[in-house]
């Protein structure tokens, strides 16, 4: 696991550089895209660079992480719509080619499925972004987790419904109970994953994904078991790290042509 201790404009141009060098090597690749506020600065920094230098998502596959059950499809915080806003359609990305769990189906476990199923038709994913919970949790893989899980339903914490609460007027109760979201197994399966966390708030969750055992009780620190994780924080969230300063080294004596 490669930690990069770094301020956050600095860390969403990392994340970038690590999908634009996939996509200008294979236009075709297939992008895991998170929603919260961790990766909303990768998303500017992607759309400047499509606007300022060419940097074409047209042949690209995006999967969503997860989405709420049972928000209206015109909801603004629906993750399918909060996706469509903040990158899909600020760059050359055909709808279509985006796409997430359905937190609207009749059948639920069936489209779960269904979503594996989309996952593994398009070759797998090739880099996932990632946020982190204040809790540990990645997705909406909360704690208690299985750490071979799938696409399925889970139930939010009060804890996850408190922090989002923010994106719904500050009122929890709006905060839909239920998700779907991808399983600690499939987002294991994709082949680079690239989390971001910045804040105080984020040192404790940070501390046990990178050096906590693992545990179904921080469902993060799976992440332990790939062998291509990079965890970009800055300061204040790398703050509770005991190797802070192994990190530091390792990071300034990697070669620039080493990309991430
Ligand atoms: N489902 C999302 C996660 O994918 C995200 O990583 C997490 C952290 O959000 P933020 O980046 O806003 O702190 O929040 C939500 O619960």
């Amino acid at each position: 696991m490669e930690v990069v201790i770094a301020p956050a404009q600095e860390l969403a141009a990392l994340a970038a550089d690590a999908i634009e060098s996939s996509l200008r090597r294979r236009p075709r690749t297939v992008l895991g895209l998170a929603t919260g506020s961790s990766p909303l600065k990768v998303y500017d920094e992607l759309a400047r660079r499509h606007a300022e230098d060419g940097l074409s998502f047209a042949e690209a596959q995006g999967f969503m992480l997860d989405e709420y059950v049972g928000l209206a499809a015109d909801h603004p915080e629906r993750y399918r719509n909060v996706i469509a806003t903040e990158i899909a359609e600020r760059v050359d990305w055909p709808a279509d080619q985006v796409r997430g769990p359905d937190g609207l189906a009749e059948d639920l476990p069936a489209a779960c499925a269904a979503y594996e199923e989309s996952i593994r038709a398009a070759g797998g994913v090739d880099l996932q972004l990632l946020g982190i919970g204040t809790d540990g949790h990645i997705a909406f893989n909360e704690p208690g987790s299985s750490l071979a899980s799938r696409t399925r339903i889970k139930t939010l914490t009060r804890q996850t419904r408190v922090d989002n609460a923010r994106f719904f007027d500050g009122d929890v109760e709006r905060v839909p109970t239920h998700c779907l979201t991808q399983g600690l197994g499939t987002i294991m399966e994709s082949r680079h994953l690239v989390l971001l966390a910045t804040g105080k708030h984020k040192a404790e969750a940070v501390h046990q994904l990178v050096e906590g055992p693992v545990s179904a009780l921080w469902p993060a620190t799976v992440m332990q078991f790939h062998p291509h994780a990079t965890v970009l924080v800055d300061e204040a969230a790398a703050s509770r790290l005991q190797l802070a300063d192994y990190y530091r080294q390792t990071y300034a004596s990697k070669p620039d042509w080493q990309g991430l």
